[in-house]
């Protein structure tokens, strides 16, 4: 039995109106950290951070007076948002979240509730706008990451202990409010909210707050799409309610980690975010450990996909404005596949067939149509495809070249599709045609 809850969950199960249809569809996204934390990048005094670049304020070498003049630098002079756009469209990215104000509580546009913000910094102009036009005009939705921890503000509480806390923290609660709906009156085209740094107890021990806020922001811009990390319930419970029900729009904790079966995401819209180097998302100028390369975010990407889950990729550009040679590359990379099989990933959903070793299926939603994205032939060149009951292979195609394949039917539901070509720096995306009906006697192809 459930338990009565004022602040859980509202819905149960997924959001099944056109603004969510079209979030859930565009399946790829660029996230972007860029912030004040560009110009120490990982580095202070000779000495290398070892943390996340946009958490250097946190770092005992760093003293916080230092990292908070650092806005009297803040002048990305080759700051060029049509770039920008440009980069992430031939990266095939279809949405983008940016950083509008991070942990620092610096603010990239020019917000009347706050002096730390781009208008303090010799660049002054809102760093916002431009690039949410761009973003848009390159057909790419964008969404706003806004951080509830905010290190600059002096009522930020991270407990509420007495009662000077507890009238500081209703005095912060409004100022989130007020840049809320000022960041929606300044961008009315932005699509959602990217919450973060909302586990604090402030905040986590005042769900009715985050349930009525999530409510205020739904009204003032129907259709928002914000997900799980919002909100608390009344009994402090983030992200699954008291009663395991998911709050928000999706499952927003796949923060640099996926989901290894769809056993995993419980039916829920989902999304994972994901840093290149292991744990950086601003700008570091020494990226420490393994860097991943193209094709291995193509299969986070593609196995977010095959999971009913959108896949994020993080860049995080210099002060300057220009981005490091490693992103330019990947989103190049990244691109290049994306433009002759991207139409395995947007529009992707979970298939419902059973997985195989050789890689991942993913269901154009809503058809019966079935790609096969190969990440792994085996030493056989055969790829094992067993289809569900009652479904027929009508038809079998390579992508690359648009090449027939007859497949040789092993019995009742399953085939082997021989691949001539066992060597491939790329996955190989295989189409299946299917149809409802009974798997006959003698394979269907
Ligand atoms: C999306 C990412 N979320 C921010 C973050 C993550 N964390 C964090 C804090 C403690 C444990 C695990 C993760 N703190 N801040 C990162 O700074 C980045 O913005």
């Amino acid at each position: 039995d459930t338990i009565a809850l004022k602040h859980g969950a509202h819905r149960i199960g997924n959001r099944t109106d056109a603004d969510m249809a079209r979030w859930r569809s565009l399946r790829f996204g660029q996230f972007i950290h860029w912030g004040l934390y560009a110009i120490p990048a990982g580095e202070w005094n000779g000495k290398t951070y070892n943390g996340a670049a946009e958490w250097i304020r946190s770092w005992k070498e760093m003293p916080h007076e230092a990292y908070d003049q650092l806005y009297k630098q803040f002048n990305p002079v080759n700051f060029n948002p049509q770039q920008w756009a440009a980069q992430a469209k031939a990266m095939g990215a279809k949405y983008m979240i940016i950083t509008t104000k991070h942990h620092d509580g610096f603010c990239l546009w020019p917000s009347k509730y706050s002096k730390y913000t781009i208008a303090a910094s010799p660049w002054k102009k809102d760093l916002l706008g431009p690039m949410i036009d761009a973003y848009n005009k390159a057909g790419i939705d964008v969404h706003l990451y806004f951080s509830i921890i905010d290190w600059n503000h002096p009522d930020y509480r991270a407990s509420l202990k007495n009662a000077a806390d507890s009238a500081a923290g209703k005095r912060f609660q409004v100022f989130v409010k007020n840049q809320l709906a000022e960041l929606l009156q300044r961008y009315p085209t932005v699509k959602g909210f990217w919450f973060d740094g909302t586990w604090d107890d402030s905040w986590k021990n005042d769900g009715a707050f985050s349930d009525e806020l999530e409510q205020y922001l739904q009204s003032l811009h129907p259709g928002l799409v914000m997900g799980s990390r919002l909100r608390a319930d009344e009994k402090g419970a983030r992200h699954f309610d008291s009663n395991g029900r998911l709050m928000g729009d999706y499952e927003q904790g796949w923060e640099r980690k996926l989901p290894a079966t769809i056993a995993d995401v419980h039916g829920n819209d989902w999304e994972a975010v994901m840093t290149v180097p292991e744990n950086q998302w601003g700008y570091h100028a020494k990226w420490m450990g393994h860097v991943k390369t193209v094709n291995e975010i193509l299969e986070m990407l593609v196995k977010s996909v095959s999971l009913n889950g959108n896949f994020v990729l993080n860049f995080g550009p210099k002060a300057d404005g220009t981005y490091r040679t490693e992103e330019q590359q990947l989103a190049a990379g990244i691109g290049e596949w994306m433009k002759v099989n991207g139409v395995a990933v947007y529009d992707g959903a979970y298939a419902g067939f059973e997985k195989q070793d050789w890689g991942y299926y993913i269901r154009k939603a809503g058809t019966d149509s079935v790609y096969m994205v190969v990440f792994n032939i085996p030493v056989s060149g055969s790829l094992r495809v067993k289809l569900p009951a009652r479904t027929a292979l009508t038809g079998v195609t390579m992508l690359q070249g648009n090449t027939a394949l007859t497949p040789e039917w092993v019995g009742r539901n399953e085939y082997f599709i021989h691949l001539q070509n066992r060597q491939t720096a790329s996955p190989v995306v295989i189409l299946l045609k299917t149809e409802k009906g009974e798997n006959k006697d003698k394979g269907n192809v």
